[in-house]
This record gives structure tokens, C-alpha cells and sequence, in this order.
């Protein structure tokens, strides 16, 4: 039996009062890859964040290996990549330099340059390794965050809407880096409003999960409050 990598169980996610999302399953081993799709705030990134361990679930456990991530939470983290809707790019930094600045942080940092350069080869950004962040375009700049997946390497991508401003070369290549990442044992949990072509990946509707578009959940929650 394949042991799971990674597993969430029956979480629940609560911001500014209001439940996003409760009673959420989740389960993705080496090699998978987990779409997380649903309308505009239905909690895509919420989950995101709560995976990536800078959201709190209000209830439920995320599994690492089998080992609840709170025993050891920076072993966890140390396992993963999170990209979020911000690129978090130092505008004065050149590409080269911010690549380096975030690989800095990670233990593994790479011993040469090499496997950053290779890392802005995988996304088109070589010629441009010399230039100040602050003078790339939007899918550029969107590209240069994606890189940090390919300098250090990790066993989990938490990706939130990575295809935002990317045209559809660029898109093919973070597919590719996706596809690479996956035959290596990698796995990737995405949320995306746009179809990213990936091989029969598990789906997860947050609807499904969230009150403001599940009518039942909506009424336990109201039944809930009333007990209170
Ligand atoms: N920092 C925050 N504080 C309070 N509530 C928040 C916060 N961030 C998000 N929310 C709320 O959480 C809910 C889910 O938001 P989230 O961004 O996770 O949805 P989403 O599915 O990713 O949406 P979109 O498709 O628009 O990106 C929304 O109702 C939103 O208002």
C-alpha cells in the first residue's frame, strides 16, 4: 500500500468570525497532485495558508508522513514550497540575487550557482538574471517566484493561483516543472481558476466545504450559534 505523504483531516478554517470551510479531507503521496478549484471565496487560499502552516485550522490535524505537524512543525515546513498570490520579490535585488536570497533560507542551501541558473533556465529568466526586480513585468516577475520551486528542493509545492499574468509559453513551462517535479516523487496541491494541464490530478470543489455555498452547512452553522 502507497503511504500517504501528506494528510488533512476533517479541518476546519475560520477568518474574521466567519467559518470558510469545515470538515475537510484531504490525502496526496509522492508522485500526486491535488486541484483545489471553487468560486471566489470559498477558501482556495485559506486552505493554502492553512496547509502551509501560516493559518491555524480551528479543528483537525495535517499529517506529515503519518506524524501530526504540530509535534515538529519546522521539520514540516522545512519540507515544502509555498507560493502564494504575491511574488514576494526584493525590488532592489536583482532576479540572480533574490533567487540566491530565498535559497538562503532553506537548509539545503545549493552549494554553487549552477543550480540557480538551471532553475531561471526551467522558467525563461536567464537573460534577465542581471536585472532589477523592479523593472520586470508582472508575468516576469511571476515567473521569478515560480524559479524559487527549482533552486531548493522539496518534497511538497503549495501553489496558490501560479498561472496569474504567466502567458501561455510560460504556462507550458511551469507545467513541465510540475510534470518533472511529480516522476521525482514531488508532489503539488494548487488552486487555480484556470485549467493547468497536469496528469490525472485529484480535484477538491471548496464549495463542497464552505457555507457560504452549502446550503446544509450554512444551516448547521445557524443551529450551531443558536445553541450557543
Ligand atoms: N485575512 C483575512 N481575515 C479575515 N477573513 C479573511 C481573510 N482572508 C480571507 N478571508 C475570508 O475568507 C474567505 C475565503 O477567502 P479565500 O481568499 O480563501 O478564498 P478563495 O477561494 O481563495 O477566493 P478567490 O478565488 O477570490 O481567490 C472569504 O470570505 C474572505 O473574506
Amino acid at each position: 500500500m502507497v503511504q500517504s505523504l501528506f494528510t488533512g483531516e476533517k479541518l476546519t478554517c475560520i477568518r474574521g468570525g466567519r467559518t470558510v470551510f469545515t470538515g475537510l479531507d484531504l490525502s496526496i503521496s509522492q508522485g500526486e497532485a491535488l486541484v483545489l478549484e471553487g468560486p471566489n471565496g470559498s477558501g482556495k487560499s485559506s486552505l493554502i495558508r492553512l496547509l502551509s502552516g501560516l493559518v491555524r485550522p480551528r479543528s483537525g490535524h495535517l499529517f506529515w508522513h503519518g506524524q501530526d505537524v504540530t509535534r515538529e512543525p519546522e521539520i514540516y515546513q522545512q519540507q515544502l514550497h509555498y507560493i502564494g498570490h504575491r511574488n514576494a520579490i526584493k525590488p532592489v535585488l536583482t532576479v540572480l540575487e533574490n533567487l540566491s536570497y530565498w535559497a538562503g533560507f532553506s537548509p539545503e542551501k545549493p552549494s554553487d550557482l549552477s543550480r540557480l541558473e538551471q532553475a531561471l533556465i526551467q522558467f525563461n529568466m536567464l537573460a534577465l538574471k542581471d536585472t532589477p526586480a523592479n523593472l520586470l513585468s508582472s508575468g516576469q516577475s511571476r515567473r521569478l517566484a515560480l524559479s524559487r520551486l527549482l533552486a531548493t528542493e522539496k518534497a511538497l509545492w503549495l501553489l496558490d493561483e501560479p498561472s496569474v499574468g504567466l502567458d501561455v509559453n510560460s504556462v507550458a513551462l511551469l507545467e513541465t516543472a510540475i510534470c518533472a517535479h511529480r516522476a521525482k516523487g514531488g508532489a503539488v496541491i494548487l488552486a487555480t481558476h484556470t485549467e493547468i494541464g497536469l496528469d490525472t490530478p485529484q480535484r477538491i470543489n471548496l464549495s463542497n466545504y464552505s457555507p457560504l455555498y452549502n446550503t446544509a452547512l450554512l444551516k448547521q452553522e445557524h443551529l450551531e450559534e443558536s445553541w450557543i
